[in-house]
């Protein structure tokens, strides 16, 4: 297929506001996409290349060669281009990749260029745009959207599961290719992810009407953890590998009485008295590999959730029937287990909401007990109630510091999604701790994009953890509305933009509060 092809569609995909208009284009392009070139049309309609490093820096992209007239490059062509820049290392690979970049782009036109353009540099990632293509890639081969959802989660992927899909003879046969995806031990699968709700009684309502599961909610980062005999892996919720970072959740895990085994839970570091430490402690010991830190500061792991023991799959099983497996396999270790109660009564609910905040915990999940795990949408089967105002925002720009702060960058300009675009919500140099100064002034001159002097403009890629203590409406800020005392809790890195929360998700926090 033409790259042109997939340009053309992609921008009259982010030109279109209804979401069933954008899938119809997405539609219309898969069905003419030959099996081969479905994995890499459908990374680049996700706005992403598949090669994770190009060594491309947006500077690179700035000076570029005269478009070419006619369409001619082929998605192919165009990967095989990325591959061979992202294999350049060493001596002369800068003279090498800069030749490069200026063949593929001058053998493209000016659309096809301004594609490239944003594609290399992350501005076609949107947050909706993986569920989005997963139900164009359903309706493309005629079989239910959960069919192709539910494989994409145990593929924790989504390009091997639209071949799959689009290169059968029919939807029967495209259905039975589905069916093939399977829980592998040692392979992650996306994470089942939680809804929002503001108190624990809405939270018990749109679980259903049975009983519900309230676990309490820690707050250091996600892990999924699989044994295969002596083999463990430990995997991150963006999917990353990181067993060799964390030595103690594999000892642990090996120490478990099941030969196969895949659990899902929340890592952290405690102190002595058993109690949590910031997160971003948590998540600076995740981030090495240095074993004397690593020596000091333990992560403990906490499960909640087991989806294999020993041959049996449980993702179908209902809740209950999983934290009854997770039970056993934990008989030696409660204290990786979750504090959790199981009740339909929203007072019992409530009460225990309280104790766990009492011990520092960050809120609860409320899950419906009877429900399987489901990955890749955000069902009603999971909620989480947290009563601390939290929201991932992305930076768009930062100021320089001045004071003691002079020579580093420091008041961040924060922004929701809107559409394709961000919309700014306020600004806020509070909560961040020497380290993180350091950090987001190094960060922030590889986002850059321009610099006034005063305000350095980035790229729209970093993820912000930003906590408020209520919304005000605003002249000055296009949405209408601004944070009251944003103040950063951490930078994160599990996210990218295309996760951040929209304008709507803040609307819908009543203004006001
Ligand atoms: N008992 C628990 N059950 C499920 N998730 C838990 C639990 N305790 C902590 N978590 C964490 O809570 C996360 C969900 O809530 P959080 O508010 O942190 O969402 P997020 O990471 O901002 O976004 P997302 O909902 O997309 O994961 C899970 O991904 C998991 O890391």
């Amino acid at each position: 297929m033409l790259l042109a092809e997939v340009a053309a569609t992609s921008s009259a995909v982010s030109a279109t506001r209804s979401r069933l208009a954008k899938r119809a284009l997405l539609v219309e392009l898969l069905r003419r996409t030959e099996p081969q070139d479905v994995p890499i049309v459908s990374r680049y309609l996700g706005g992403q290349l598949r090669q994770r490093r190009t060594g491309l820096g947006w500077r690179s992209l700035q000076t570029l060669p005269p478009a070419a007239a006619e369409p001619t490059l082929g998605v192919q062509e165009v990967d095989a281009a990325f591959e061979a820049m992202s294999g350049l290392a060493g001596a002369g690979s800068g003279t090498a990749r800069a030749a490069a970049v200026q063949r593929l782009f001058g053998a493209a036109t000016a659309d096809e260029q301004d594609f490239l353009r944003r594609l290399v540099g992350g501005e076609l990632r949107q947050g909706s745009l993986d569920a989005l293509l997963l139900d164009a890639v359903a309706e493309a081969a005629g079989v239910p959207p959960e069919a192709v959802r539910r494989a994409a989660m145990l593929a924790g992927a989504t390009e091997p599961v639209a071949e799959a899909a689009l290169a059968a003879p029919g939807p029967a046969a495209a259905l039975a290719a589905l069916g093939e995806f399977a829980l592998t031990v040692g392979r992650a699968v996306r994470p089942m992810l939680a809804q929002s709700a503001p108190d624990v009684a809405t939270a018990l309502t749109t679980t259903g009407t049975g009983p519900a599961v309230v676990d309490a909610k820690l707050d250091g980062i996600r892990i999924q953890v699989h044994r295969a005999d002596e083999e463990v892996r430990v995997f991150t919720r963006s999917l990353d590998d990181i067993t060799a970072r964390v030595p103690e959740i594999v000892e642990l895990v090996r120490a478990l009485p099941a030969r196969q085994l895949v659990l899902d839970g929340e890592a952290l570091v405690v102190d002595d008295a058993g109690r949590a430490v910031p997160f971003q402690d948590t998540a600076s010991r995740a981030a090495t590999a240095d074993v004397q830190v690593a020596a000091q500061s333990r992560l403990r792991p906490f499960f909640f959730d087991c989806l294999h023991v020993d041959g049996r799959d449980l993702l179908d099983a209902p809740l209950t029937d999983r934290l009854a497996a997770l039970d056993r396999v934990l008989v030696d270790h409660p204290a990786a287990a979750i504090d959790r109660v199981v009740t339909a009564d929203p007072e019992v609910a409530a009460q225990h909401a309280r104790r766990v905040l009492a011990a520092g915990h960050e809120g609860v999940v409320v899950k419906a007990a009877a429900s399987p795990y489901e990955a890749g949408r955000r069902g009603a089967a999971w909620v989480k109630v947290k009563p601390r105002h939290t929201l991932d925002l992305v930076v768009l720009a930062v100021e320089r510091g001045s004071g003691r702060r002079s020579g580093l960058l420091s008041n961040i300009h924060l922004g929701a999604r809107d559409g394709d675009g961000f919309v700014m919500l306020g600004k806020t140099f509070k909560g961040m701790t020497d380290a993180m100064l350091a950090w987001q002034t190094e960060r922030f001159r590889e986002l850059e994009v321009a610099d006034d002097g005063w305000t350095v403009t980035l790229r729209p890629e970093q993820v912000v953890e930003i906590a408020f203590d209520g919304l005000q409406r605003s002249t000055r800020y296009p949405g209408g509305v601004a944070l009251r005392f944003a103040r950063v809790l951490r930078y994160r890195d599990d996210k990218t933009a295309a996760e951040a929360d929209t304008i709507d998700t803040v609307r819908a926090l009543s203004l006001g509060s």
